[in-house]
């Protein structure tokens, strides 16, 4: 948690009035006794805050005025910390976030709403079968995520229903670390940390940073969690036959900690991702091979029509030799930005 220290640090320092001394009755407080926690749970208005090793509740208080606290926010508290149940702490201030994962109900909508702060990485989880796999869903998460500066990391579950390669073939030109995953129902994932393939690989990539995961109903989610964290007992689905979907349907963001350290905030309301927040013509920026190309684009070109200049760019090989893929691929975001309904 190095990263936030300094957050401690800017707790002390009271910013001068720009009117000197003289007392002003609106002034708000300063809270020099504030201490520094991690929300990582919302409910109706009533916050979780992780101070040190307790769970403290806490609620709003009035100088935080009307900015949207989430999971994963840094907030100054005062009032009881000690974590006793019948006490109350008030947050006073929330601390500048370092990302802000955000969603739009669709496309067309440009309402944002924050969903997470402060994560560096999104897991995006999929099923290779039961439920099929959404290749749009997971374009859209990576744009998301690239939008919210996170890493994202790809997790197939359910390898022992299908062979990986198919679904991995069409993401290698994209460079998004995977791990494949296998986790026998029927086993108990909460007793034995490591029930199954792939627990431990996808362990490696959380430990130490605060991931977001995400992914629809029924992919396996609670099941990799509980594995992740024994203590999570998050409850997991039978997916309906039917419509495809999984029975547990909860919808709070809640952080969990894990046992190496690190946080993974599982989303369960989440479901997708618009993207009217997004701006399209930032997509090329996250492709690091094409994006010298697009500079002899005409101006305002959307990269998908047919005086784009990274056909040229890719065919005189500038873009090594994945660009064709690579340049698919950024179309497929760029189209699933556009046209296409909610995956
Ligand atoms: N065959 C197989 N089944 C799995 C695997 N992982 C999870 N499942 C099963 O898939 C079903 C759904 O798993 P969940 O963990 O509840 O899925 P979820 O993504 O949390 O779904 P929601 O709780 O609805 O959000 C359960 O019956 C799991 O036992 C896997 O690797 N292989
Ligand atoms: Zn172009």
């Amino acid at each position: 948690m190095s990263k936030y220290d300094h957050y401690d640090e800017s707790l002390v320092r009271v910013r001068p009035s720009r009117r000197g001394s003289r007392p002003r009755t609106k002034e708000r407080p300063a809270h020099e006794d504030a201490v520094t926690g991690l929300v990582t749970g919302v409910d109706r208005g009533r916050f979780t805050v992780r101070y040190e090793d307790v769970d403290v509740v806490a609620m709003r208080a009035r100088e935080v005025g009307r900015k949207q606290i989430v999971v994963g926010d840094r907030v100054g508290m005062v009032g009881d910390v000690t974590g006793n149940p019948d006490g109350l702490a008030r947050i006073v201030r929330v601390h500048e976030r370092t990302s802000v994962l955000r969603r739009s109900a669709d496309d067309s909508d440009r309402v944002e709403r924050v969903i997470v702060a402060n994560a560096d990485q999104m897991v995006v989880v999929t099923a290779l079968a039961d439920p099929e796999p959404r290749p749009r869903m997971i374009d859209r998460c990576l744009v998301a995520a690239y939008d919210a500066g996170l890493d994202p990391l790809l997790v197939l579950t359910k390898a022992d229903l299908r062979d990986p390669e198919e679904l991995l073939s069409a993401y290698d030109a994209l460079d998004v670390p995977h791990v494949v995953s296998s986790l026998a129902p029927g086993a108990d994932p909460g007793r034995t940390g490591a029930a199954g393939s792939g627990v431990d690989q996808v362990r490696a990539h959380l430990t130490g940073r605060v991931s977001v995961l995400v992914g629809h109903s029924g992919v396996g989610k609670s099941t990799l969690v509980n594995a992740l964290v024994p203590d999570a007992r998050r409850s997991t689905g039978v997916v309906n036959a039917v419509t495809g979907r999984g029975r547990h349907t909860s919808t709070s963001a809640v952080a969990l900690e894990l046992p190496e350290g690190g946080w993974v905030v599982d989303t369960p309301g989440v479901r997708s991702f618009g993207l009217g927040h997004v701006d399209p013509a930032t997509f090329v920026e996250h492709f690091p091979d094409l994006a010298p190309g697009a500079a002899q684009c005409p101006r305002g070109c959307s990269h998908d029509e047919p005086d784009c200049e990274l056909d040229a760019w890719v065919e005189g090989g500038a873009a090594g030799p994945h660009g064709a893929a690579r340049l698919e691929s950024l179309r497929r975001l760029l189209r699933s930005r556009t046209g296409e309904s909610p995956a």
